[in-house]
């Protein structure tokens, strides 16, 4: 394998008596599309707030490059070229989706309230910029027309791109996406599939997704890890983990050795 741009090696958290990953391994290439998937309660979501500094690690280390990235504070680590969507949506309803967008920008931000405020050069050229990409970002995702209009008017599908579009906005060479279909009908599912293979390949990107849509992940995926107890079971090309027994099994709460030919129809539909 190339380099990878992520990597998390042997990522343990504990909840209490609980232990939500266990020694969690894997390594995403750059430019590619990489999802975690496993049944309910596997550790997909801790993976990604483990990753993300929003869940401290009892063990392990995540690097960015080969660079650390479990010592940088959360604030932070968007600087490092990292943004992320959130399960459930967080955004506030008053906002317009351009005010959302230009969130997305804030960590960029370098002019002062004051340059700010007074309009100077500096913090004009600035807003240039962030309108430039904001535009830019909106276009992609087809969120173009919705600029001005309040979030909360908006249905939920659109909802779910503006928070993707608040993240893209940061310019992030890593994009962690959780669960970004959850709620989509099918052909919402395949239309923002397409969308955000268009996004890896507009700006360059490399994608690790959180889904629970197999099909999605199926057709949208470069690599698939798979989670269950907080273990990693399989990690494969999308195709290997189809056909993959304990994979399988796992989904159908089956022993593996038990899983017959013709049964990794269940991993394809999810
Ligand atoms: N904040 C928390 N406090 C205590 N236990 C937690 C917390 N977050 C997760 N857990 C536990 O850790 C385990 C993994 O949960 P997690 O939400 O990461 O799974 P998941 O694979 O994302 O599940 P789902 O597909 O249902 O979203 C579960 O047993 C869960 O109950």
């Amino acid at each position: 394998m190339v380099e990878p741009i992520l990597q998390a090696e042997g990522l343990t958290v504990r909840f209490g008596g609980v232990v939500a990953l266990d020694d969690v391994s894997f390594a995403v290439a750059p430019g590619s599309i990489h999802a975690v998937i496993g049944p309910n309660g596997a550790g997909k979501s801790t993976c990604f707030n483990a990753m993300t500094g929003l869940y401290p690690l009892a063990a392990g280390t995540v690097r960015m490059s080969g660079e650390r990235l479990d010592r940088v504070p959360r604030h932070r680590i968007v600087r490092r070229g990292v943004a992320r969507t959130f399960q459930n949506l967080v955004l506030p309803d008053a906002l317009t989706v351009a005010d959302v967008l230009r969130l997305g920008r804030h960590h960029r931000t370098r002019a002062g309230l004051l340059a700010t405020a007074l309009a100077l050069p500096a913090a004009r050229r600035e807003r240039r910029t962030d309108d430039d990409v904001v535009r830019s970002v909106a276009e992609i995702l087809g969120l173009e027309g919705h600029l001005d209009d309040p979030v909360g008017v908006l249905p939920y599908g659109l909802r779910k791109k503006t928070e993707i579009a608040r993240a893209l906005c940061a310019e992030p060479e890593v994009l962690l996406l959780d669960e970004p279909v959850a709620g989509m009908n099918d052909a919402e599912s395949r239309a923002l599939g397409e969308r955000i293979r268009e996004c890896r390949e507009q700006f360059g990107l490399t994608v690790l997704l959180v889904e629970h849509d197999m099909e999605l992940v199926m057709s949208l995926s470069d690599h698939v890890t798979v989670l269950q107890s907080g273990r990693v079971i399989a990690d494969d090309r999308p195709e290997r983990i189809q056909q993959d027994p304990v994979v399988i099994a796992a989904y159908l709460g089956a022993d593996p050795a038990e899983v017959r030919d013709g049964r990794e129809e269940v991993v394809s539909r999810g």
